[in-house]
């Protein structure tokens, strides 16, 4: 028996489900979003510690942004946050800069000096010379790409590209040495959380053009950078004031298992067998996870091969929390490299809170630490840091907090969905298509900073519009 009619159910309380949610609410739709979890905020996540009688939070999901993240800007503006990213006192808290950066590549430390005028510049000029032509090389084509947005499967050389993984790229060149290669290694796994061999070259084209080019991807300071800031008070703090101002339209502990549509509506079956009827109906996870839902009529077969075609990444993020920041007497914290299973560190040292590094254990490395006992996965992680900032202070860490995403149940993954070579050209036209009445949201739907909070952001407000242009 259906127990409620609405306009529109959302499914999932991510940041693109309630950024769906909102929009519609906003020009009076009546919307429910029906989450699984007991919580809101989806692949946003975080855990509050006690640490001398006071509370800190640490985000285990999403924490970066950057100041060209313009939907997700606008979104905290209008919840209230304060967004001035040249205010020291705003929600929003630059990368700390100061102090040498480490590249640990191949097993060789090289030290980078924060205040040196070009990037790279602790390296060889024969390794710099092969980064800046990899860079230049790889610029030409996302340029490209920047006209195909929203059709990367019409670009020129789009079957050739997608034939290919950024591994068989790297094989299709000669490169003056081995440090641009590894740094575009280094790159993918830091970004996507996979091996170069499992991502199309294509996709990979694609979603650096949607997050305007390959340095604002990669780098993790500077303003335009993805990860140049993070938020005072967590990523779960916009998610948070999303929730409250959505109230009891969000609905928590209601995993949906089924989505059937008519001429007239939709009508989804919850875990717990509630039965809602709408108009229409927003999914708003990424693909693979949408394929836990049954649907009748069942999906059209290019989304159904979609969805077996875009896994997420493996992603461990740690905490290591100490009692001093003994690293700042030299370090900035920075580190990425490929000789110890930390692909990337930065300082996440939020005052008046305690000291703090974040180190991600991504792709391959990830799959060794997932299931292991939580005092393997410190261990390895605080000897890996200590090797890396060569500090034996970093093996005891007062506290030490970390999630392992592969091992989420409603997540499967992150920090995203990512195309295999192959998929994009087949496939990928279903990524946003609508299926009769239901809508694709989350970050994978997006065009624009697609796989990010922004994209979220974006591809929520799409599915909302695509409704409200949709007449009855
Ligand atoms: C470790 C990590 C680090 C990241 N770092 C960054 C970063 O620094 N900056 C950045 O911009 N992005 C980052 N990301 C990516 C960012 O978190 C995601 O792009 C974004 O949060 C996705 O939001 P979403 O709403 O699309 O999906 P999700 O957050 O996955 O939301 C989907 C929601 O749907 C729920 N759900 C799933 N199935 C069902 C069902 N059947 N019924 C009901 N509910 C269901 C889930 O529980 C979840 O709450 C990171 C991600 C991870 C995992
Ligand atoms: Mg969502």
């Amino acid at each position: 028996m259906v127990s409620e009619q609405c306009d529109v159910v959302v499914v999932g309380a991510g940041l693109s489900g309630m950024c769906a949610a909102r929009k519609l609410t906003r020009r009076g739709r009546q919307v429910v979003v029906l989450e699984a979890q007991d919580r809101t905020g989806g692949r946003v996540c975080h855990e509050e510690v006690e640490i001398d009688g006071h509370h800190h939070s640490f985000d285990l999901g999403a924490a970066y942004l950057g100041t060209n993240q313009t939907a997700l800007i606008q979104l905290c503006t209008e919840l209230g946050l304060c967004m001035d990213f040249d205010d020291p006192s705003a929600d929003v808290i630059p990368v700390r800069a100061e102090g040498e950066a480490v590249y640990y590549l191949n097993g060789k430390r090289v030290l980078e000096d924060p205040e040196a005028t070009l990037p790279w510049a602790a390296f060889n000029p024969i390794s710099l010379f092969g980064i800046w032509r990899m860079q230049l090389r790889l610029d030409r084509f996302i340029q490209v790409m920047k006209n195909h947005i929203h059709d990367p499967w019409n670009a020129p050389n789009a079957e050739r590209w997608d034939d290919w993984s950024v591994e068989d790229f790297l094989k299709s060149d000669v490169f003056f040495t081995r440090i641009d290669e590894d740094m575009l290694r280094i790159g993918v796994r830091a970004v996507w959380s996979v091996e170069p061999s499992e991502i199309s070259f294509l996709y990979f084209l694609w979603y650096a053009a949607s997050a305007g080019g390959i340095d604002t991807l990669l780098d993790n300071q500077g303003k335009d950078a993805a990860q140049g800031f993070y938020f005072r008070h967590g990523a779960h703090d916009v998610c948070d004031r999303l929730t409250r101002e959505l109230g009891p339209a969000v609905r928590l502990g209601h995993p949906v298992r089924r989505i059937e549509q008519d001429l007239e509506g939709v009508t989804i079956t919850t875990r717990t067998n509630d039965r809602l009827r709408a108009r229409h109906a927003i999914v708003a996870v990424s693909p693979s996870v949408s394929s836990r839902i049954e649907y009748d009529p069942p999906l059209r077969p290019d989304r159904t091969h979609l969805v077996q075609r875009n896994p997420l990444g493996r992603t461990v993020k740690c905490y290591a929390v100490y009692d001093e920041p003994f690293w700042h007497e030299r370090y900035s914290g920075l580190s990425i490299g490929n000789t110890t299973p930390l692909i990337w560190t930065m300082d996440y040292t939020v005052p008046p809170g305690p000291p703090a590094i974040m180190a991600f254990v991504v792709a391959d490395h990830a799959d060794a630490l997932s299931g292991r006992p939580a005092h393997d996965i410190e261990r390895t992680v605080c000897t890996a840091l200590a090797e890396t900032f060569q500090d034996e202070r970093f093996r005891s860490p007062r506290r030490f907090i970390y999630k392992d995403w592969s091992a989420d149940p409603w997540a499967w993954g992150g920090p995203t969905g990512v195309s295999p070579p192959g998929a994009l050209t087949a496939f990928g036209r279903a990524l946003r298509r609508p299926f009769g009445r239901i809508h694709w949201a989350g970050a994978e739907a997006a065009t624009v900073w697609m796989g990010y909070l922004d994209g979220a952001v974006n591809a929520g407000h799409a599915a909302a519009d695509g409704i409200l242009t949709a007449g009855p």
